[in-house]
């Protein structure tokens, strides 16, 4: 990963925004393509990499499971054994990536020894006890104090069938279905109670990719059976990433992003909608997205129950839009790299907007924000809570502002999309260290 521009506190200023940027490669394809080459063994080539916080702690892992990778900029070779050859590695960190610790937990558990798993930041109070009960349907021992990392599991997994109540995450899932794919018997699952289900439909498409073979129905009913094969895989842009600076350009002016597919199945591409319907002016026409503003942001209703990662950008538009928002099926934003209901208020009455929880029959937790129809005051010091989508918001709401604004910490933004500030750059955004 080369060194990006990332202050620990960042000013910025409001102004027009107008230009196109690249969208970076995509942070849940990355870890998925990585994971599926450890296990298909022999030597793949996983193009366009994400190389960001997050994807370097699962590279750290599947090296330590014993694939060697060389990265050459936009191609990563990575040479692996396979799932029948992994090497035992006492302890693997996932620094503060959720995705990598749910994913390498179950990876971890083709081993026959104990692998303890841990993390950084707030991973310890993410929750991963449901995908171990999973796991010990397969005949995996694990050691966890309770809901969270640290834990340990020791293998070796059996192929069968297991059950997974997939409420607190996603990956719990996408977690079993990559440990199937490496499995000689293969995997059944019965899953409950699942939401991000888009992500899903991504792991089941890299899986394929690499030669796995899933039956489903629905989103309740999976069997993976093995086959995983050494690939070419090229990883598509990502949404996430792209999300933010399309919210720049409905904003304050006018933003292209190149290198989205729009039949991609990662959920947060629903932020082309949420900006239409916010009054945005939205573009597509091939891989390129453009979002314009139109001068005024109504106000406007998200269910975030299958693309959570939307919800601080989501706050930052309807933070000067006209009328009343509701950003609703909320309840597990908690579990995140901070408990991003807390967050988003806080950015919200710090920009003096009134904001309030509500529940709502058949939507959950709402955010509901009265938008101040018009800019926002600035002249604040925002907190990212050590988030780096509630940064990238923070960010946001400095455009929609009078004043210059305060983000802190900014680097945050690294586990993610480290060139953030720099492309934000690139689009005329006045950024100075703070
Ligand atoms: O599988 C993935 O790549 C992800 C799934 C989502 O998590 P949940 O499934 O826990 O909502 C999302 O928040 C995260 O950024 C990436
Ligand atoms: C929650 C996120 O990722 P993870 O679950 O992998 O930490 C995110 O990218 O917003």
């Amino acid at each position: 990963m080369h060194s990006h521009w990332l202050p620990r506190r960042i000013i910025v200023s409001p102004g027009p925004v107008e230009g196109r940027a690249d969208a970076p490669p995509s942070k849940s394809y990355t870890h998925r393509a990585l994971l599926a080459a450890l296990l298909a063994g022999g030597v793949s080539l996983v193009e366009n990499p994400l190389w960001s916080g997050d994807t370097l702690a699962t590279l750290e892992a599947v090296e330590r499971l014993g694939a060697s990778v060389e990265s050459r900029g936009r191609v990563a070779r990575l040479s692996s054994p396979g799932a029948a050859g992994l090497s035992w590695t006492p302890c693997i960190d996932a620094a503060e990536s959720g995705t990598t610790m749910r994913l390498v937990t179950a990876v971890a558990s083709l081993l026959d020894r104990p692998v303890l798993v841990y993390g950084r930041g707030r991973l310890h109070r993410r929750p991963v006890r449901p995908l171990l009960e999973a796991l010990a349907g397969l005949g995996v021992r694990y050691l966890a104090s309770g809901c969270c990392p640290p834990h340990s599991v020791q293998g070796p997994a059996q192929s069968g069938s297991t059950k997974v109540d997939a409420w607190g995450s996603s990956q719990y899932l996408s977690a079993l279905l990559i440990l199937g794919a490496g499995l000689p018997g293969g995997l059944e699952v019965s899953v409950e109670r699942l939401e991000s289900r888009p992500y899903v439909d991504v792991t089941v498409r890299v899986l394929e990719a690499f030669g796995a073979r899933v039956e489903r129905s629905g989103y309740s009913w999976f069997r993976v059976a093995g086959g995983l094969r050494a690939t070419r895989y090229r990883v598509p842009g990502d949404w996430s990433s792209a999300a933010p600076l399309l919210a720049a350009g409905a904003l304050a002016g006018r933003v292209g992003v190149a290198g989205l597919d729009p039949g991609d199945p990662q959920p947060d591409r629903a932020v082309v909608e949420v900006l239409r319907e916010a009054g945005a002016r939205v573009r597509v026409s091939g891989s390129l997205v453009e979002a314009e503003s139109t001068g005024r942001l109504e106000a406007f209703t998200a269910c975030i129950r299958d693309s959570p990662d939307l919800a601080p950008l989501l706050a930052a538009l309807a933070a000067p839009a006209c009328g009343v928002s509701r950003i609703c099926c909320a309840d597990r934003l908690r579990l995140k790299e901070s408990d991003r209901v807390e967050a988003v208020l806080d950015l919200l009455h710090r920009s003096r907007v009134e904001a309030r929880l509500a529940e709502e029959p058949g939507m959950g937790l709402c955010i509901e924000v009265r938008g101040r129809c018009g800019r926002l005051p600035g002249g604040v010091a925002y907190s990212s809570h050590g988030d780096h989508r509630v940064a990238m918001a923070a960010a946001l709401m400095g455009l929609a502002s009078e004043k210059p604004v305060v983000v802190e910490p900014a680097d945050v933004v690294a586990k993610s999309y480290p060139g953030f500030w720099e492309a934000l750059r690139g689009l005329g955004v006045a950024l100075a260290e703070g």
